[in-house]
């Protein structure tokens, strides 16, 4: 570390936000002048105004004089804009923090994942940043980088190893690790998302290393403001946020969820082009009910039970407030695997006063109707032409079933009571019919249709007899080979979507669907599956994931400068995906586009997304850009390195 007492351009302007940015300095020989660390004491972070006073506020000894000092402090630190420190203003017997502005370099720089380069500094950048000797000789390229690392992935045999190797790549080297996720995006997102992903939170207390992202406990209540402010990024963009009671189809993992923020955080970059910076995964503490974890030693979390009722209600309500207070209006937040109470209050309670939505209810969605439009080119009709049963009431299935009653209305200009009728859901006691309305939560009441009871998904696929089938219930293995067979059966070719994640909660694998219904299945799942022959033909059966969708929504809400999500917006999204599926694809079974394409479909979900907030006077960003498209491409954040002065 260099002290740089010369000017440095930003000086005159603000502290924060110079620890991640590049400065020119016009110092007269001060090496190497390209990174800028603001210094608290022996602790290199940024740091803001409060967090400062009270840092010298707490700093100050317990001696007899320590009141009188805090007097003074209190009532003579006003140095103004300019000095927010006091390091001007503070008297002689006052405590003021040592500001030093320095240069990372040398060690600290290979140690800092937003800069490292690792081998490819180049002879130029290992001079200038004191790098000689902490580097073999050899210089490599960014890309044989990424052929190295992708090579020694490919020799793990765990998929948890890959997980960590991919963890640890993300803590050493940020660039080197998205443009290994977005160049080899099919390989890899099976390792940093589902399923892997899952068995990562259900082991989080054993391989955690380092903070990802932000921890907020009922022991923080009151505090939120101040924990937020100890991030240290300050532009953020979008939060993703969970509570952990409901992680995946693997139920409640309380604190060890934060594997999900992250990894969806990671494809908020690597898909959507969200700088990484600028994003914030966050796991709200509030304990947890899952008895192995609670006893388990290596558990990371509160060991208690959840709080509910008021004494939750107000940790998010503190949570939602600071964030706004913190990051301003424009903020996205993304609620992530909440169990279904909480997701459908928050969601009903802050989408009108906070830029959110919920990708389980939404974003699912959303990639679910565009499946089915795509879908429509293979087995024929319209949307309203086809008969809809789901198994799971929840968060998925009802925002699924929702989001194709808005679309079906707007085609036919029906009512939405009247298109649901054509929606029907079985939940753990059977077909939701009018007779149940009494003791049914108020989400699945729209879906209580008259019928006479019916007690399983084997006799309501006979009593309905869907054209579509939807699993949404987070219960692996309930699309058996009866069911299955019944569908087959009234269809010539059944739409089967097993959505429930990771794959050993999949409804039922690609290889089963296939071969239950003599190859005839429309078939796409929630966690991946390989290629399946059947009968001497190949089988591909795509993704339906809410992944093809939250980056590019994401991006087309930050682009516009949206203040709230609108349901048009989930339309648009699932339009401009659904046309992002080729003949080609269609040909081979796929009702979704590749994800090796992702930032372009990203792009253009986000396009039209934008557009619609610009039409429903939702953005804020003015005036609109003329080419929408191209706008987010540049958008973009590229994982290519920068040359270092
Ligand atoms: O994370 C995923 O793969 C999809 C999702 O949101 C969930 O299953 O909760
Ligand atoms: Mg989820």
């Amino acid at each position: 570390m260099f002290s740089l007492g010369g000017s440095c351009s930003y000086l005159n302007s603000s502290v924060y936000g110079v620890s991640k940015s590049l400065v020119q300095c016009t110092h007269s020989r001060v090496s190497p002048p390209s990174m800028a660390v603001v210094s608290l004491g022996s602790n290199n972070r940024q740091v803001d105004e409060t967090a400062v006073s009270k840092q010298n506020a707490s700093h100050i000894p317990s001696s007899s004089s320590s009141t009188a000092v805090e007097k003074d402090l209190k009532s003579s630190v006003c140095g103004g804009v300019e000095d927010v420190y006091g390091e001007d203003s503070a008297t002689e017997d006052q405590y003021i923090t040592p500001w030093t502005v320095t240069v990372a370099s040398g060690y600290p720089l290979l140690r800092d994942p937003h800069y490292n380069k690792g081998l490819a500094f180049n002879g130029k950048e290992r001079d200038a940043h004191f790098l000689r000797g902490l580097l073999p000789p050899v210089v490599i390229s960014q890309d044989l980088q990424v052929k190295k690392m992708m090579r020694s992935m490919r020799q793990y045999q765990v998929p948890l190893q890959r997980y960590m190797a991919m963890m640890e790549l993300q803590e050493r080297n940020e660039r080197l690790f998205y443009k290994l996720l977005i160049e080899n995006v099919e390989e890899l997102l099976p390792v940093v998302y589902t399923p892997t992903v899952g068995e990562a939170c259900q082991k989080y207390g054993s391989i955690f290393r380092q903070p990802q992202g932000l921890f907020i406990s009922l022991k923080e209540k009151g505090r939120i403001l101040e924990v937020l402010k100890n991030w240290p990024e300050k532009k953020i963009q979008v939060i993703v946020v969970t509570d952990g009671e409901r992680i995946l189809g693997l139920g409640d993992l309380g604190c060890q969820g934060m594997g999900i923020p992250i990894g969806k955080l990671s494809l908020y970059t690597a898909l959507g082009g969200i700088r990484p910076s600028a994003c914030l995964p966050v796991t709200i503490d509030v304990g947890t009910n899952n008895e192995q974890l609670l006893n388990d030693e290596f558990y990371i979390g509160l060991r208690r039970k959840r709080a509910t009722g008021q004494e939750y209600a107000e940790l998010m309500e503190e949570f939602m407030s600071a964030v706004k207070q913190n990051y301003g209006e424009k903020v996205l937040i993304q609620f992530e695997d909440f169990a279904n109470h909480n997701a459908f209050d928050l969601l009903s309670k802050y989408s009108s006063t906070h830029l959110v939505f919920n990708d389980d209810i939404q974003g699912t969605a959303a990639v679910v109707l565009s499946g089915l439009m795509a879908s429509l080119n293979l087995v024929g009709g319209t949307l309203s032409e086809h008969t809809f049963l789901f198994l799971g009431a929840g968060e998925a299935g009802t925002g699924i079933a929702e989001l194709i009653a808005i679309e079906m209305s707007k085609q036919t200009g029906a009512p939405l009571e009247e298109t649901r009728k054509k929606i029907w859901l079985v939940d753990s006691k059977g077909l939701i019919v009018r007779s149940r309305m009494e003791s049914l939560q108020h989400f699945k009441r729209p879906w209580a249709h008259e019928h006479e009871p019916v007690k399983n998904l084997l006799d309501a696929v006979k009593a309905i007899r869907p054209t579509v089938l939807i699993g949404s219930s987070g219960a692996g293995q309930t699309f058996t080979e009866e069911v299955v067979q019944a569908m087959s059966s009234y269809n010539k070719k059944p739409v089967i979507l097993a959505l429930s994640n990771p794959t050993s909660q999949s409804e039922c694998t690609a290889e089963e669907a296939y071969k239950w219904s003599e190859g005839r299945a429309v078939f796409a799942s929630g966690s991946p599956f390989g290629p399946v022959e059947y009968n001497g033909k190949v089988y591909v059966s795509g993704q339906a994931n809410n992944a093809y969708v939250f980056p590019g929504l994401g991006l087309g809400l930050i682009i516009s400068g949206a203040i709230r999500v609108h349901d048009d917006m989930l339309l648009a999204a699932s339009e401009a995906l659904a046309e992002q599926v080729s003949q080609e694809n269609l040909d081979r079974g796929l009702i979704y586009p590749p994800f090796a394409n992702i930032r372009k479909i990203s792009a253009q979900i986000a396009a039209r997304v934008a557009a619609k907030a610009y039409e429903l006077g939702l953005a804020t960003r003015l005036p609109p850009p003329e080419n929408l498209v191209e706008y987010a491409e540049s958008c973009m954040y590229s994982p290519n390195y920068r040359n270092y002065h």
